[in-house]
């Protein structure tokens, strides 16, 4: 700049310089990207419906390798909250960011790589386990697919149409298998509200802390054991979070999470 002023420059070849280094720096934000960081401005509105806004001043941050665990009653707007880090909705107010930058300016298909989806009724085809796992990475090898759990009946079971042949805690960890398999660096789990024995909750329990070590996890939370190991609480109502802190905190402050945990 200093030289252009002097004189010793031209215009034309700082313009030139600015678009380089922009480009420069552009490229090495996508190669370095971590996509570990999720955070949202103060002022995060969304609604369905103008008339009726449903998330409000919303104020987020999910750090690297953090479990979030989002609570509240039916309608809440948990899912919504995922719907929106996932860009299945735009925020009409404010903007969610991920490594500081607008997810509005990562192109979708990155955004989607970046975020794996653990659903609570994954879409599972009538083939044998291995299968159900192999696509979410068709190119995936035998080892890599069979690296990540066991299944009773081996990986060469078949499901059944829709997964009628699983349990509830087998289907719960063939959708967490898919999700080891794509590697994304975060991942929105939507945990699924049927009850398990014991000795499932505590398999799918293990599942999770593989699924969540090095990854920021975002989990709409139903089972108590994800809920006391998570590094955050988010407790939500009417689209708002109303508290949030870790399990002990929270039972010690006596509030919504204390009487939702009574209940
Ligand atoms: N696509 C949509 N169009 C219009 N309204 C919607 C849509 N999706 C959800 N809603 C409404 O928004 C509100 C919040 O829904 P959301 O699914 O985010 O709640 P939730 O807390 O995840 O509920 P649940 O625990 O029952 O899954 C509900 O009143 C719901 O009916």
């Amino acid at each position: 700049m200093l030289l252009v002023v002097t004189g010793k420059k031209s215009v034309r070849s700082l313009v030139a310089f600015i678009t380089y280094w922009s480009a420069i720096k552009g490229a090495v934000k996508r190669i370095t990207g971590l996509y570990q960081t999720i955070s949202s401005t103060l002022n995060v509105e969304f609604a369905y419906d103008r008339r009726k806004p449903l998330i409000k001043d919303l104020n987020l941050v999910a750090e690297p390798g953090k479990t979030v665990a989002v609570v509240g009653t039916t309608g809440s707007g948990k899912s919504t909250l995922v719907k929106l880090l996932f860009r299945l909705y735009d925020p009409c107010e404010g903007s969610i960011a991920i490594d500081g930058q607008d997810v509005r300016h990562v192109r979708l298909s990155g955004l989607r790589r970046a975020i794996g989806i653990v659903p609570q009724n994954p879409t599972l085809f009538n083939g044998t386990i291995r299968e159900n796992i192999r696509y979410a990475r068709l190119d995936a090898t035998d080892e890599q697919i069979v690296d990540f759990m066991e299944f009773q009946d081996g990986y060469e079971s078949k499901v059944g149409e829709g997964g009628v042949r699983l349990s509830g805690g087998e289907v719960q960890r063939l959708a967490i298998a898919r999700v080891l398999l794509e590697n994304p660096k975060i991942v929105a789990l939507d945990e699924a509200t049927s009850a398990v024995d014991t000795l499932t909750e505590a398999e799918i329990q293990k599942a999770l802390q593989r699924l969540g070590s090095g990854r920021t996890m975002f989990v709409i939370a139903h089972r108590l054991s994800t809920i006391v190991r998570a590094h955050k609480i988010l407790v939500v109502r009417e689209g708002k979070i109303v508290e949030s802190g870790t399990h002990g905190e929270l039972l010690a402050k006596g509030g919504e999470y204390s009487q939702l945990w009574t209940q």
